[in-house]
């Protein structure tokens, strides 16, 4: 997961590939609640492991469940109805799936127990199912504000003859927790009846479904009313598999039909869920097909190429698919023509105003954007039209993903998403996988370049500087350490006399950067490489011009999205010329003599300082002279002297430089 403060998006080109997405939410928080609440062991098969699942793992366990990882497989140990605590507090964060169904649960069992969450979630309405939990006969209290959680329950005492009225017109979540909740109580028929038209009836069916797989067969008469049969009792269904996360999967289907495919035929594949999910969100298929996508698909899989370009307008009831139908307001950035999102008030009171963050966001990008108290209508953005936005993200996951699609714009611009860490609500590897389907525009894919002589400190700025812009690091300089450690263990001398076998060994040098640590073959080589002697010997291998040139697409493989932070001699003159920022960092040699001799006795090495200075002027020497690629600075490079800068002070110069050339807002990445 990107812990950035931001994460830079190149322009996109082309997507095509296989994607395994995460369990649904959904059925995720609703499966674990049911395995608490039955008789007997449940083996979770898929689970969606996320910040919301996290949340109601959290509170199970408070109340005594058992739970147990095996592989892959999260084994849960029913209550059978029976709370082992009767006090506890939990904290819900921001997941009303959590939230909504385990405060039905508990205010049904009764007890002493108080729920509180992030500060959005106190803002989220739940009055509706408590004034529906207190018509029952159960204590709740507010401890903040009228209608909304912080919540207390007390014990209850339930009144079962009369029909329990429910709203079902600002969540259906209301709805989902009752039906789960009252099975607990159910030593008569007990009637659910739903007042005004029920919203976002497929989560109920997802609902209904779950419920059937775990002993609870629910009678419906059509949409209104709902009796839970005298004498239900939960029952482990033994193994579950929870579906992808047909939301989530809303993304790469916007993805298949909007970008052009990587190579002729070829298709975004999402495997995990497919045409006969119980998923309300696959509807969002319906709604892509209509836009012009061309979309195939199997019982546990989906296919998806460009179809109709640009897209098709569309004017859509989008109540059957709240989640989704935010991928196609990007969506309709590309169209035709406006396209008019209807019947989405439920927006309103989401992770945040998601209509609100939609007008405000889409604006940035220039699009013009209107909307009405349960609509939204955005008109798409020509080519030539579009700005490079900072998007703010609201601590909405679904802000971060779909705005992510906003990267195909024809114009090429950068798209800036504020706090991608969001996602971990329900894809903490979103933007991981994304990069796995998608090719950037042709030379595209940010390299930013820092070379210097030995101890400049290019290194620790350079892997400070990508870990701060969630780009990847290429310590070039290692690739020459590691081909001179290897070829003095081949026997070979370092010298040009054996410049064709060096060379040979460096086009198949095993090597890997893993994890902070550089491999030859299964040997961890990393300290091996970074002895003074080491780097004498690097030095010298690397004035063998066919050494050089084996490495190069070694070195170039290290230039992916989101993009790339290369420190060396050559990376701005030689490996990647066209870079759009380099940066040549220096220090005095006394300095740098000085940083060193720091460095070495920190780990314990004995080092003498004038020595070391003599060594690193002689490495120096030998890099700035050699006939390929020597050391000096590009053209084009920024020159950086830190002799008097400390290490904060010259990452943060060399990020001012780069954001000051990506020209996005006025966003600072301290
Ligand atoms: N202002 C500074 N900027 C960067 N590094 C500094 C600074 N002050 C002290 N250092 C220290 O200098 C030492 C040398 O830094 P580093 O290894 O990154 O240099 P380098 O240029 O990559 O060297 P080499 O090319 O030999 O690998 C490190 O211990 C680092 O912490
Ligand atoms: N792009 C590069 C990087 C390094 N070298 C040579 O390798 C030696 C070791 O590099 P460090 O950065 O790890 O100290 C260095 O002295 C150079 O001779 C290179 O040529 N090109």
């Amino acid at each position: 997961m990107f812990q950035t403060e931001f994460l830079d998006l190149p322009a996109l080109a082309s997507a095509g590939g296989s994607v395994t997405l995460p369990g649904s939410k959904s059925i995720s928080n609703r499966v674990l609640l049911l395995a608490a609440l039955s008789a007997g062991s449940t083996r979770i098969h898929d689970l969606l492991d996320s910040d919301d699942t996290r949340v109601m793992l959290q509170a199970l366990r408070q109340l005594g469940c058992g739970v147990h990882e095996q592989g892959s497989v999260l084994v849960i140990d029913g209550l059978g109805g029976q709370l082992k605590t009767d006090t506890a507090q939990f904290f819900m964060g921001n997941a009303g799936t959590a939230m909504r169904p385990l405060t039905a649960a508990l205010a049904v069992l009764g007890g002493d127990f108080s729920l509180s969450g992030v500060p959005r979630m106190h803002e989220r309405p739940i009055g509706d199912l408590v004034d529906a939990l207190r018509e029952l006969g159960c204590s709740i209290d507010y401890l903040g504000n009228e209608g909304y959680p912080p919540l207390h329950i007390g014990r209850a005492q339930l009144r079962l003859d009369q029909a329990i009225p429910v709203r079902g017109d600002v969540s259906s979540q209301f709805l989902t927790a009752l039906l789960m909740a009252l099975p607990l109580a159910a030593t008569q028929d007990i009637v659910i009846e739903v007042v005004g038209e029920l919203i976002s009836k497929p989560y109920i069916d997802i609902t209904l479904n779950l419920l059937q797989r775990f002993g609870i067969a629910v009678r419906r008469e059509g949409w209104a009313r709902f009796t839970i049969p005298a004498g239900s009792r939960y029952q482990s269904p033994g193994d579950i598999h929870v579906e992808a996360d047909a939301s989530s999967a809303s993304y790469f289907i916007a993805l298949g039909a909007l970008a052009t495919p990587s190579e002729p035929g070829a298709k975004v594949r999402i495997q995990g869920v497919g045409l006969d999910s119980i998923q309300g969100d696959i509807r969002f298929v319906e709604a892509a097909q209509a836009m012009g996508a061309q979309i195939t698909g199997g019982p546990n899989w989906l296919e998806i190429a460009r179809g109709h370009w640009p897209l098709k307008a569309i004017d859509l009831d989008c109540n059957h698919i709240p989640d989704a139908a935010m991928t196609l307001a990007v969506m309709a950035l590309y169209a035709d023509g406006p396209c008019t999102l209807r019947n989405i008030a439920s927006w309103r009171v989401k992770e945040t105003d998601r209509i609100a963050a939609m007008v405000a966001e889409c604006a940035k990008l220039g699009a013009q954007v209107e909307e009405g108290p349960d609509w939204l209508r955005v008109h798409p953005l020509p080519a030539g039209a579009w700005r490079s936005a900072s998007i703010h993200t609201y601590d909405d996951h679904r802000v971060a993903m779909c705005f992510s699609l906003a990267a195909f714009n024809p114009d090429q611009v950068t798209v800036r998403i504020e706090d991608p860490k969001c996602v971990a609500k329900t894809f903490p590897d979103y933007f991981e996988t994304l990069f796995g389907l998608v090719q950037a525009q042709p030379g595209r894919v940010p390299v930013i370049c820092i070379d210097g002589p030995t101890a400049s400190g290019k290194g620790t700025v350079a892997a400070e500087v990508a870990k701060r812009l969630g780009y990847h690091f290429l310590d070039s300089g290692a690739m020459y350490r590691v081909t001179a450690l290897a070829a003095t263990r081949a026997g070979l001398a370092i010298e040009p006399s054996q410049e064709a076998a060096i060379a040979a060994l460096a086009r198949a040098l095993p090597v890997r950067f893993e994890d902070g640590k550089v491999l030859l073959g299964a040997d961890d080589v990393t300290e091996a490489i970074r002895t003074e002697e080491a780097g004498m010997n690097a030095s010298r291998v690397s004035a063998l011009p066919s050494v050089r040139l084996a490495l190069v697409d070694l070195q170039h493989g290290f230039q992916a999205l989101p993009g790339l932070v290369a420190d060396g001699r050559d990376m701005g003159t030689v490996i990647f010329p066209n870079a759009p920022y380099k940066v040549y960092m220096t220090a005095s040699a006394a300095c740098r003599a000085e940083r060193r001799y720091k460095q070495l006795i920190s780990k314990g090495i004995s080092a003498n300082i004038s020595e070391l200075r003599a060594d690193l002027e002689a490495r120096d020497a030998r890099d700035q002279s050699r006939a390929v690629a020597p050391l000096k600075p590009a053209a084009d490079a920024q020159w950086l002297d830190n002799s008097e800068l400390s290490i904060d002070q010259s990452v943060q110069q060399v990020l001012a430089g780069w954001l000051q050339r990506q020209a996005i807002g006025s966003h600072s990445a301290t």
